[in-house]
């Protein structure tokens, strides 16, 4: 039992001035804290004041941290409150800069476990030690090459492993101390940061292959032979190693790549919700990717399933796609392609013109996409002259410009309804405030894994599925359609933040049921909506 400082400095049971006088008494507390005693209304109440008065997104962030590392329940408590307005302040894109200054707002560990490359021989006693004696049902771990847009940031990318899981206690209620945020560090290839004498990772670049993987494997093994009910998310990894440690773990675990599939689910429900509203098909579709990375292709794999799903022969849902990257259009013949890439790499002897397809501008014109999703990284790349050609033919262009965090967004959702005279279907990465158009407010609707994560991985948990599937994947994108009324003018293409708490419930019981009925569960669901209602903590004393 833990008394005095000991407790009030355990984040997951201080309450501060919460602790009752009888608490006070029983627990060491008499005289280490001010005499009033406050409920968690009146703290959370003085709390949200003192966010409202801060100036910039950036002390709200700093202040909320604050009161993260020393009191998750009050801290959960406020976030729940106001999901939707401190979600861009914890979460994407005011996070991008806690990554940035990681050595320079490091205020606490968090609870987060560090890994080093340098000595695998630790990483038992260090993910011990980070646990210290928890039931761990949830790792989001990261190696931190590409954040975001953001790249490679070694071991300051712990953030985003915090701020994750941080997302997924507010919108689907997990409890905060059963997850263990995680950061790999094998390195990092920013020379700024080796050289920087204040950044706390390792000062080396990153490892080579062999050393890499050897090391993620023993991490895996080590986490899920610790916790044997282990839900495993891996973020924010590089291009080279994502979808190569999704394919070799996907079978063994229940693992989630969110970058992969967390965006290939919410791209598709934002697509299912565009084309609920202009009335049109899928097969219909003629699908662009710009960026085909890890978000990239990993988007177009799963709306490739969904044409599978629907009946379309894999050739003929092949047909839809087109990706374009640095090159330009892809190429079969070209010998720089990701195994990722290579399936939706079209042909050249489909064009007259292929030599000159090497520009994203080039390849609207010659295609005519009437879907285009950027996971660039290329902030502004989805110019007037491209958007218009696009519109051009096509009545209902869905246009999806995710690339994270705001300034490399590939268009604003403001320029797009404006450039399309108000037809555009869009959905941003980061939030976007309603754009007023012509008489018209046009909500828009966030594409971003945050939407589906905490929903996904809940039913995973409380069904405490062995795997998880494509199927459960399909089923997670399918469950949030219906919460938007598409009739209005204007309406989104998703549901909206404010609800986060509501749909992640829907999306963990359709995926709870669909773990169940593939028989997968190693919990109790004969009552699924239970059974998921039970894992749900609430951040209460
Ligand atoms: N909204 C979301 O939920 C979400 C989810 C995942 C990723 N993202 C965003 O998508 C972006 C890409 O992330 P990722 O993990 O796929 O990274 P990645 O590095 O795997 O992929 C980026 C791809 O874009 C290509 N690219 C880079 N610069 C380009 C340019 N100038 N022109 C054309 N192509 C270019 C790269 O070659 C690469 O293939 C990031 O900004 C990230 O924040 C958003
Ligand atoms: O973190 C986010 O905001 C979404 C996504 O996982 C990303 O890498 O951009
Ligand atoms: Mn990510």
């Amino acid at each position: 039992m833990k008394t005095g400082y000991d407790l009030l400095n355990d984040p997951f049971l201080n309450k501060g001035t919460a602790f009752t006088e009888e608490e006070r008494a029983k627990y060491g507390l008499v005289g280490i804290l001010p005499p009033t005693v406050r409920t968690i209304e009146e703290q959370a109440k003085e709390v949200y004041e003192n966010i409202e008065e801060k100036a910039s997104a950036s002390e709200k962030r700093h202040y909320l941290m604050n009161i993260f590392s020393r009191n998750r329940t009050l801290f959960f408590h406020v976030f729940k409150q106001h999901v939707a307005e401190l979600m861009p302040i914890i979460y994407d894109p005011g996070i991008a800069e806690s990554i940035r200054e990681y050595s320079k707002f490091l205020i606490t560990p968090q609870n987060a476990a560090y890994l080093s490359v340098d000595h695998p021989e630790q990483m038992e006693e260090a993910i011990r030690n980070a646990a210290a004696g928890r039931d761990i049902d949830l790792i989001v771990v990261t190696d931190a090459e590409a954040i975001l847009g953001i790249g490679d940031w070694g071991s300051n990318g712990v953030s985003i492993s915090i701020g994750k899981l941080m997302v997924y206690t507010g919108a689907a209620g997990l409890d905060p101390k059963r997850v263990l945020p995680v950061v790999l560090d094998a390195g990092t290839n920013r020379q700024s940061l080796i050289g920087d004498s204040g950044y706390v990772g390792l000062h080396h670049k990153r490892v080579d292959d062999a050393t890499y993987y050897a090391f993620v494997d023993k991490f895996v093994a080590l986490v899920e032979k610790m916790f044997p009910r282990l839900y495993l998310h891996f973020e924010d990894f590089g291009r080279g190693h994502a979808a190569k440690l999704l394919d070799k773990y996907v079978h063994q675990y229940p693992v989630f790549n969110d970058d992969i599939e967390g965006t290939g689910i919410i791209c598709l429900a934002g697509i299912l919700g565009g084309l609920n509203i202009s009335g049109e098909k899928l097969a219909d579709q003629t699908y662009m990717c710009f960026g085909a990375g890890t978000a990239g292709c990993g988007i177009a794999k799963r709306i490739y399933q969904e044409m599978l799903d629907q009946g379309l022969s894999e050739k003929d849902a092949r047909d839809h796609f087109y990706l374009v990257d640095r090159q330009g259009l892809l190429f079969d013949d070209m010998d720089d392609l990701t195994p990722e890439q290579k399936p939706f790499a079209r042909k050249r002897s489909e064009f007259s013109n292929a030599a000159e397809l090497t520009s994203l501008e080039a390849a609207v014109k010659a295609i005519h996409p009437t879907i285009l999703v950027g996971t660039s990284t290329k902030g502004g790349a989805f110019t007037e002259d491209i958007v218009k050609e696009m519109a051009a033919h096509t009545k209902r262009p869905i246009i999806f410009p995710i690339s994270n965090p705001t300034e490399l967004a590939e268009a604003t959702a403001a320029d797009l309804i404006r450039w399309t005279d108000g037809r555009a279907l869009v959905a941003t990465g980061v939030p976007s405030a309603p754009v007023e158009y012509k008489g018209v407010s046009y909500e828009i609707g966030q594409a971003n894994n945050a939407l589906i994560y905490p929903g996904l991985g809940l039913g995973v948990i409380a069904s405490g599925a062995k795997l998880l599937t494509d199927e459960m994947i399909s089923v997670a994108a399918h469950s949030i359609g219906g919460i938007v009324d598409p009739g209005e003018a204007g309406a989104a293409v998703l549901p909206p933040v404010s609800k986060l708490d509501q749909f992640s419930e829907t999306v963990a019981f359709a995926v709870a049921r669909e773990a169940k009925e593939e028989g997968l569960n190693r919990n109790d669901c004969t009552d699924v909506e239970a059974c998921v209602k039970s894992f749900k903590w609430e951040p209460v004393y």
